[in-house]
């Protein structure tokens, strides 16, 4: 033990966050028998802390030195640290002495908001146990019950913390009973902890070793390793993300993926400590990363399972795919941008597999892409991280949620609104309602009025219950009597006049004025909701022009004719790009 002990002893040195630790031997993974292993995940409602949990056991580990830097390592990418959240799920190895022995123990980082439980559960996969953090002084809130069976349906198991007792108002009793009643955890299973002031975490780390079994796995048995999540580097290609529930690996070993059949050999082996350190080797019950020349999209498939060439295995349970619940239109600002950009959002979309896309074109907006969302926070965070990461200039059209329709021209189906499903008391201040809710009611402003109305105290989380009939109608915009094809909507029948009022309003503001009047009108079929007039405004160009110098009127007039490249022809009116991105772009993209 003494041995293996100094050849995983880290030594410190410098990198972009903070001081991270860099070993001065490469690591002997087959010092760690499964049973040394524990692989864990930290779930919590968001702003609970779990990334500043994460950053003090890091430090207690020697994962990191402890300076003021450290604040939250594991969160990589720009858009997770101006937004304070946690976007893409992070693995790092920790090593831990313990009653006079050495631990591996793998963290595998998640994001806490509701738009990405998907990387939750694919996280958990990897994983025996969780530690389940709550706010001492927010209590249970909406994703602290939606991680918690993610992990209980898991089977794994569950270690309460409660983080904050440093807070003024924090009130650990009252946590530690919410838990009791909602989740059926015996109170003394609670530990109570500072994250920030580093209080009582090193219990966290015993309580994960004495009470998160090892991994049931066979290291005899043929390689059986899942690859859980994926990024892409430039220079390297696909990183896979793997966790390996049976044999070996090795540098130079030729894998087969059980998804595509196709052969690589391995480049490289290790662990993620939080950044890659090669260990040429990883065996069953261990985490780590892989990369074996796959460069394309498709190519590393997260679910997938690798095994051995020659050495076919029975392929692991993959993952229930991601739904998106949201769809918007991404278009490049400038058409001669759309080769660019469609290589950024293949390259995104290989870091985050929950985004699907599917081509699309607009007659304002030229060619694009349809890309469907798990939320409305996952939208806006594709959209900032293809912006800073690839330097691409889109516009992102406003989102819709997708329909199911039933074409009938003499009745429509009846409406059904929110409906209360029911009502479980927390504690004496707090109640859980659940609703049935068409998914657009909720998909745009209601997480913000939401908590605006409640002052901020109340929380939200969703879940798909599948389609439901609505009365639904089709609104048309239309310009002196002629269709806006881009301008169709899809809008409940209720909403519509508020809606088509809307939106004649802002094109009315942006359609610059003509030689004659512009009506603009939202209809429901024949019948008009809303109108808008753009007065007639004659624009003579010549009118600087007093001397009659022709070759002057002439170049006035070619600028006249550039000019209306950029202008799309609705009937005889001329409408200008700009006029339809002022319309279509979201609000959150102004
Ligand atoms: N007073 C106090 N503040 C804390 C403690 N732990 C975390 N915080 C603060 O709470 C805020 C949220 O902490 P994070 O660690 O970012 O929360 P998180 O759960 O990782 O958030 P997401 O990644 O968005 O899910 C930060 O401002 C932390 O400094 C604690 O023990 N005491």
């Amino acid at each position: 033990a003494g041995a293996h002990a100094a050849a995983v002893e880290p030594q410190a040195a410098s990198r972009a966050y903070g001081v991270v630790t860099e070993f001065k031997e490469k690591p002997d993974m087959s010092k760690f028998p499964v049973e040394d292993i524990r692989n864990f995940s930290i779930i919590a409602h968001v702003d609970h802390g779990k990334s500043t949990l994460a950053d003090r056991l890091l430090e207690l580990t020697g994962t990191i030195d402890k300076t003021k830097n450290n604040k939250q390592v594991l969160d990589k990418l720009q858009v997770e640290r101006e937004r304070g959240i946690t976007v893409k799920a992070q693995t790092a190895s920790l090593f831990y002495n313990f009653e006079g022995k050495r631990y591996l123990l793998n963290l595998i980082d998640t994001p806490g908001h509701v738009d990405f439980s998907y990387e939750v559960s694919r996280s958990l996969s990897a994983c025996q146990g969780v530690l389940l953090v709550v706010d001492a002084n927010e209590g249970i809130q909406a994703q602290t019950v939606a991680n918690f069976f993610l992990a209980f349906e898991a089977q794994l198991s569950v270690i309460p913390v409660i983080n904050k007792i440093d807070l003024k108002n924090a009130d650990p009793k009252r946590v530690e009973k919410q838990i009791e009643k909602v989740f059926d955890i015996p109170g003394d299973e609670c530990i109570k902890i500072s994250a920030k002031l580093g209080t009582n975490v090193e219990s966290v780390l015993q309580a994960v070793i004495e009470r998160i079994p090892p991994p049931k796995v066979y290291r005899k048995n043929p390689l059986r390793a899942l690859v859980f999540d994926s990024t892409f580097d430039q220079y390297r290609g696909v990183i896979a993300n793997i966790a390996l529930f049976d044999g070996v690996v090795s540098k130079g070993d030729k894998i087969v993926s059980a998804h595509t059949k196709k052969t690589y050999e391995v480049n490289e082996v290790g662990i993620l400590n939080p950044n890659e350190q090669s260990t040429h080797k990883l065996y069953a019950g261990q985490v780590g990363f892989l990369i074996a020349g796959m460069k394309d999209v498709t190519e590393a498939q997260i679910g997938d399972t690798l095994h051995l060439h020659n050495h076919p295995v029975e392929p692991l349970p993959g993952f229930k795919s991601a739904k998106p619940m949201v769809f918007a239109g991404v278009y490049p600002v400038d058409q001669s941008e759309y080769n660019t950009l469609k290589s950024a959002i293949g390259k995104l979309t290989l870091n985050d597999s929950s985004v699907t896309v599917h081509r699309d074109s607009s007659l304002a907006l030229g060619a694009g892409w349809r890309l469907g969302f798990l939320g409305l926070l996952h939208m806006e965070v594709f959209n900032q991280r293809l912006e800073q990461e690839y330097n691409a200039s889109v516009i992102l059209t406003t989102p819709t949620v997708p329909y199911k329709a039933v074409l009938s021209s003499a009745k429509l189906i009846k409406a059904r609104r929110a409906v209360q499903k029911n009502m479980i008391f927390i504690d004496q201040n707090r109640v859980m309602l659940k609703y049935l809710f068409p998914l657009n009611e909720i998909v745009v402003d209601f997480y913000d009025s939401l908590k605006s109305l409640s002052s901020g105290y109340a929380s939200f989380d969703y879940e798909d219950a599948g389609y439901q009939a609505a009365e639904l109608v089709k609104m048309d915009i239309l310009l002196n009597g002629n269709f806006v094809e881009e301008l169709v909507t899809i809008v409940h029948k209720e909403k519509a006049y508020s809606v088509g009022k809307n939106i004649c309003e802002r094109l009315k503001d942006s359609l610059p004025r003509q030689l004659f009047e512009i009506a603009i009108q939202a209809v429901i079929g024949s019948k008009v909701i809303a109108r808008e007039t753009v007065k007639a405004y004659r624009k003579n160009v010549l009118a600087k022009c007093y001397g009659g110098d022709i070759t002057r009127k002439m170049k006035l007039l070619k600028r006249q004719t550039e000019g209306k490249k950029k202008l799309r022809k609705i009937g005889n009116i001329e409408v200008p790009k700009d006029a339809f991105i002022k319309v279509l772009k979201t609000q959150s993209n102004k």
